[in-house]
């Protein structure tokens, strides 16, 4: 991917930018493969489109109300208007021209970091594949919101694809992309994004997998192993009892988000249960399962770690998903699933950062990889997503 921002020296996020992509693929396919030696096999990697794959961006806001800049700050604070990044589809980048003239015409004053001025801090856009977007201003502080409001139905009729607005509340002065307090600003709260073979619903706060083609892939293969596993089960159950009926696979999915995991695995005939912290990530999995008419699937909000280690024995789960954050499952998830009861025999671990994925790996000697994948979810970096297959040894 060629990017004049890039070549012009005045943002240079992408560091792998002007790297052909099949390079970086390689190169990332090389670092994985040493940071996890005990993995025996690669699938040939996923990849996607190496530009407008980006689904949500997030617009640092800078200079001044009748020219703000929507992009980065440089290094002395100055915006840097990045409104023609190449990583946003059509969508994104349509709409960022008509959100430039809402802060001009709604008389929002953009932060200004050195000064700790000012009150509009960034813009975020989310778009799906039917180009609808939710967009989102980061504020200070409430002192903007009448004016958003009063002049939110322009800002509608220039972008009819908008579908969810918000304002998000950030008080603190601190390198943070949002805060706590959302305040809903249209009916609609939520964004339906198909991913793969579901349509997830995407909420202001909430995670989404920021590579709708590659997360598409990545939920199909996962869906696809658990086949596999299920079918085996089924053979091996068949072939020990004979004449007993088939019993139901049970898959947990760690840290569900929206569902993405969980969704693409129910099936009929497996109970599938999603584990995750936010409670409206909660609410938005239940609803999409509702709405694509999933039975056999619940949503939990709490914390991974401590239901896992609060299941009794008998409610233990066949297969184990698990997509963690950056940090990874921590100690005592791994000791967790390291002395898991016998009816789980298999682990399937996607990761956002292979070096926590292999110290997990280390901590979970009673699991063998047997197989793994690259998902070349961010291009123009080294970020990769890595999906690894686990059975109990
Ligand atoms: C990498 S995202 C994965 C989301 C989801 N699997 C997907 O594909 O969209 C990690 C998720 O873990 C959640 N999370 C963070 N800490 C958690 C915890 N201790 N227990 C359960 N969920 C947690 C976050 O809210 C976030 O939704």
């Amino acid at each position: 991917m060629q990017c004049d921002y890039y070549d012009a020296g005045v943002c240079r996020s992408c560091t792998l930018m002007g790297v052909p992509e099949d390079v970086q693929v390689a190169d990332a396919q090389a670092r994985v493969e040493t940071l996890l030696p005990t993995v025996p096999t690669w699938l040939a990697p996923a990849t996607g489109p190496a530009s407008r794959f980006r689904n949500r961006a997030k617009m640092v806001v800078a200079g001044t109300t009748d020219t703000p800049t929507l992009g980065i700050l440089d290094e002395a604070g100055r915006g840097v208007d990045l409104v023609r990044c190449g990583l946003y589809p059509a969508s994104t980048t349509d709409a960022l021209e008509p959100l430039r003239a809402f802060v001009t015409r709604a008389a929002l004053v953009p932060y200004d970091v050195a000064a700790r001025r000012g009150e509009l801090k960034h813009v975020h856009v989310t778009t799906n594949d039917a180009g609808e977007l939710m967009v989102r201003f980061v504020l200070r502080s409430t002192e903007s919101l009448p004016r958003i409001r009063k002049h939110l139905p322009w800002l509608l009729e220039q972008l009819p694809s908008a579908r969810v607005v918000s304002a998000n509340l950030l008080p603190q002065h601190a390198a943070l992309l949002e805060g706590d307090v959302e305040v809903p600003l249209t009916p609609a709260e939520r964004l339906p994004v198909r991913q793969g073979a579901v349509t997830l619903l995407a909420r202001p706060q909430g995670f989404l997998q920021t590579n709708t083609d590659v997360a598409g892939q990545l939920y199909a293969q996962v869906a696809s192993w658990v086949t596999d596993l299920d079918d085996d089960e089924r053979l091996g159950a068949a072939a020990a009892a004979p004449g007993h009926g088939p019993t139901r696979l049970r898959v947990w999915d760690l840290y569900c988000g929206a569902g993405g995991f969980a969704l693409h695995v129910a099936a009929p005939g497996r109970d599938v249960v999603g584990v995750e912290t936010s409670e409206q990530a909660v609410a938005a999995a239940r609803d999409a399962a509702g709405a694509a008419g999933l039975s056999g699937t619940g949503f939990i909000h709490a914390d991974a770690t401590s239901w896992a280690r609060e299941q009794p024995g008998h409610a233990a789960p066949d297969v184990v998903v698990v997509n963690p954050p950056r940090r990874g499952l921590g100690a005592q998830l791994c000791a967790w699933l390291d002395a898991a009861p016998p009816r789980t025999r298999h682990l399937l671990y996607s990761s956002c950062n292979p070096a926590s994925l292999a110290t997990d790996l280390e901590a979970l000697p009673g699991w063998e990889p047997v197989r793994g994948r690259l998902f070349a979810m961010f291009p123009q970096t080294a970020h990769a997503e890595v999906l690894v297959q686990l059975r109990r040894r």
